[in-house]
């Protein structure tokens, strides 16, 4: 096992705790390999491994640009990258983007789970990889390229022919090719849904591909058929390129898994100059999860919980009778005479390769001799034990820092945070929260479908004695609908309680009760030295092993303060000072906002609007959620607040708007009460910093007037009210059984139409929208906060996300319609 904690921590468990207890589900819309979760005729596995490709196809190993860097989000109407594949690919894997997980790293975690998924090789995963801010070089292959052409691209990306021919092989055992995209090579209804296959197996990973076209059989549209007479047979001009030697190669199904194993770990690991991968990972035999120490009430003990997973791929079904976790005080020793907890199997989960048992922590330690680490050893059945230690440095855990779920809380519905911390009292530094969060981007920028990340830390004020500890606390709004996808961390000096989930959280914080005196903890002088908190923050490995990546001259700023976020490149000094939020201070005037400075207090026009290039409103209006909504729109030169709670953006300001006293612009944020956010005809008004230098490229399109809208929940829609979010059915066939259709412009509204009659209706992944008049066996509530996909059609609606659906049902259903009139409108549903 590598040492806990590392930097691949989450990773590793978005890979391989895939299904049962504790399950990350990164395998749903993959398994079976014939899933098509984005619709008929669209295998999503294939559309994983394809997106690995388009997104590597663009490096230059002169230069060492692009590579498996996630810039395909920033490409996808470029040209190149045709199709809704793409989009759909990148959309699911963003639900699991976080500062410890890059949305390249996750592209690369999709080529190896769609693989295995389809029954291919393990191909080994490296981690480290950094995402692109915007756009790289075009040069992906298209179908009508000469076999030159090829050949030279790919030698550019650093592949030799034998190995451009063995990974376009590899690829395409799986999927086809669809009409929509290219009726050249498949003419509209010559395949079956919209796609003809690329072998006779296109949801098996095997080597079909070859075999029929080197016996002559193939119907590979790339190949044969219509694409050869418009020179659009790429697979037939790569494959031939040698005279068939490379393929003649591939014959051997053993032979074709172990070149694919190869090629498609080269494609993966094909990365910008600077990038540098860790070691392939593999799943701990012995891992920590979520553990984490609560302050009880009285502030005498702390309850220490989480789980210890065990791998137990390789040993005989219940042969673990128990295991034992055995963990040192502060001072190193065992002070309360009682030091370990004995925890018997909980649950069990599985991976593509793997199965895990899941053994629960529960038990209370006296605050005044603590923990610092701990060690585990597995209890066999058959008498004989082991012993785990961390690679002889046990797993730290210390009890410095700690954040105080109870007394935290988030509400998902605005995004408004308040975190409490715990500090030992003979820690000296004062602690800050950090919290890393992902924003939609808004207005939808080229469709573009993976929210910004970015990160803030806020400076966290002290509360309560409580024992040997005091409370501190900081409240912060996340705006943009996203908030329970966020990573929390609070840090004193050199502790840390890191990487903790915002969905964690209930809705409203709870009171402390009990408190004690003030006391110094026993043994002291423990903190610093352990090496982080409850789960150190290890996110500081992946960061200081990259150095350059792409540069942030990207039109759309990651905003960063924090220097163990990974995914951000360079940014404005500036921003640091200004996204750190002072809290529980009066209302003051922000100098400089996320790269914006403060300009002044500004009318309106004269009968048009000072900003006319997008706008907002809403009720947690904040400067930085302005901010960041100007910038995910357009990022627009100016932005300005009005009225406390409306939200403008533009790339240039009407003349007749004049300047007017500060005294005038006088109303406190709606969503934050330390700051100023204009007045009725008044906008607290902010620039780019570098605006100076003129408007952006964008400052033609800008103008056009935006819908003034926000992402969020809709209570109601049509005559139907929200249900909540849904899991599909268990027991075959779907939650909703009654009709179905999917659209790129899937909207809420739009479903409740086609709907229109039935009792139900739901969308799911975004742009599939079901009806039915029963929910089918096993369809069950899920979390909102799985239902994170916003709709095709609009980016301020959730529909759903793969196998789930955003559940609406008829106002009247329930209660007040006569089934007269509900006979009616189902059989004018079924009519439709
Ligand atoms: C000369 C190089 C290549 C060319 C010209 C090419 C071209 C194409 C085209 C035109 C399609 C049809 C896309 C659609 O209609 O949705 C396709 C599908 C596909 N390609 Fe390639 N490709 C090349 C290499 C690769 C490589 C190296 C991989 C990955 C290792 C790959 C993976 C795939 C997959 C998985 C599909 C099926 C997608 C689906 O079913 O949605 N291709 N390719």
């Amino acid at each position: 096992d590598p040492t806990w904690p590392a930097a691949t921590d989450e990773m590793e468990e978005i890979v391989y705790q895939l299904q049962g207890f504790k399950g990350r589900v990164f395998n749903d819309v993959i398994t079976p390999c014939n899933n098509e979760a984005a619709g008929p005729g669209r295998v999503t596995a294939s559309e994983w491994l394809r997106v690995g490709f388009h997104d590597m196809a663009t490096h230059n190993r002169v230069f060492g640009t692009g590579g498996l860097d996630a810039s395909l989000q920033f490409e996808l109407t470029n040209g190149e990258n045709t199709g809704p594949g793409h989009n759909t690919t990148l959309r699911f894997l963003a639900n699991y983007y976080s500062s410890q997980s890059s949305m390249a790293d996750l592209i690369a975690a999709g080529v190896y789970a769609s693989v295995r998924s389809c029954g291919g090789p393990v191909v080994p995963l490296r981690l480290g990889r950094k995402d692109a801010t915007s756009s790289g070089s075009t040069g992906v292959p298209q179908p009508q390229n000469s076999a030159e052409t090829f050949r030279q691209q790919f030698d550019r990306m650093g592949f030799s022919t034998e190995e451009m021919i063995q990974v376009t092989a590899c690829g395409h055992t799986l999927g086809g090719v669809h009409s929509e995209e290219f009726p050249e090579i498949v003419p509209s209804g010559t395949g079956t849904n919209g796609q003809k296959q690329l072998d006779t197996t296109d949801a098996t990973f095997d080597n079909k591909v070859v075999t029929e076209y080197i016996s002559g059989t193939t119907q590979n549209p790339l190949v044969v058929g219509p694409a050869v007479a418009v020179n659009r047979h790429s697979d037939f001009k790569v494959f031939n390129i040698d005279g068939n030697a490379t393929m003649n190669g591939l014959t051997s199904a053993t032979t074709f898994r172990d070149v694919c194993k190869t090629v498609l770990q080269k494609m993966i690991d094909t990365v910008p100059s600077g990038v540098t991968l860790t070691d392939p990972i593999a799943p701990y035999a012995v891992k920590p999860v979520d553990m984490q120490l609560t302050l009880n009430s009285g502030g005498s003990t702390f309850l220490l919980s989480g789980y210890i997973r065990v791998r137990t791929t390789n040993r005989a079904s219940g042969a673990i009778k128990n295991i034992k976790m055995t963990w040192k005080d502060r001072n190193g020793g065992c002070a309360s005479g009682s030091c370990s907890y004995t925890a018997t199997v909980q649950g069990a989960g599985t991976g593509f390769d793997d199965t895990f048992e899941f053994f629960p922590i529960s038990t209370n330690i006296p605050t005044s001799s603590g923990i610092s680490s701990f060690t585990v050893t597995v209890n066999l059945n058959d008498g004989t034990s082991e012993s785990y230690d961390n690679n002889g440095n046990s797993y730290p855990l210390s009890d410095a820092i700690i954040l105080q779920k109870p007394q935290s809380c988030l509400l998902q519905s605005s995004g408004a945070l308040t975190v409490s911390a715990l500090v030992r009292n003979d820690i000296t530094a004062t602690p800050s929260l950090g919290i890393s969060y992902l924003t939609p981007r808004g207005v939808v920028r080229n469709g573009n479908p993976v929210p910004i990340l970015s990160s803030t830390t806020v400076a966290m004020t002290k509360g309560d004695c409580a024992g040997p500890y005091t409370f501190y606390s900081a409240s912060y709004t996340i705006a943009g609908g996203l908030s329970y996808a966020a990573k929390l961390s609070v840090t004193a000096g050199s502790n840390s309680d890191s990487f903790n989930k915002a969905s964690d959280l209930s809705g409203s914080c709870a009171a402390f009760s009990g408190t004690a005196s003030c006391t110094t903890p026993g043994g002291g002088g423990g903190g610093g030295g352990g090496g982080g908190g409850n789960e150190p923050d290890a996110s500081s490995t992946i960061a200081s092993s990259s150095a350059a990546g792409p540069s942030s001259t990207s039109s759309v700023v990651e905003v960063t303060s924090s220097s163990h976020i990974t995914s951000s490149t360079t940014i404005a000094p500036s921003s640091t000072t200004s996204s750190t939020t002072p809290t529980a201070t009066g209302p003051a005037r922000k100098p400089t906002v996320a790269g914006y400075t403060r300009l002044r207090c500004a009318t309106e026009g004269s009968g048009v609007r000072a900003l006319t290039g997008a706008s907002f409103a809403y009720d947690t209006m904040t400067l930085e959620s302005c901010a960041a909504n100007c910038t995910a729109a357009g990022n627009f030169a100016y932005f300005g607040v009005e009225y406390a709670r409306e939200c403008y953006c533009g790339n240039s300001l009407a003349a007749s708007s004049s300047e007017a006293p500060d005294s005038e612009c006088n109303m406190l944020c709606a969503g934050d009460a330390t700051e100023y956010c204009g007045a009725g005809n008044r906008l607290e008004l902010y620039a780019k910093h570098d605006a100076g230098t003129g408007t952006t490229a964008t400052s033609t399109t800008a103008s056009a007037a935006q819908p003034t809208a926000t992402l969020g929940r809709k209570d109601t829609v049509g005559d139907y009210v929200f249900v909540g979010c849904q899991t599909e059915a268990t027991e075959g066939g779907r939650a909703l059984e009654g009709k179905a259709w999917a659209d790129d412009g899937m909207t809420l509204e739009g479903c409740a139409e086609a709907c229109s009659g039935w009792e139900y209706f739901g969308v799911e992944y975004g742009r599939e929208c079901y009806c039915g008049n029963t929910l089918r066996g096993g369809s069950a509530p899920a979390p909102l906060a799985d239902c994170s996909f916003t709709c095709a059609g609009t980016p301020y609606e959730y529909c759903g996300a793969g196998n789930r659906l955003e559940l609406y049902r008829l106002a009247s259903a329930s209660s007040s319609s006569s089934s007269k009139t509900r006979r009616s409108r189902l059989e004018r549903g079924r009519r439709l």
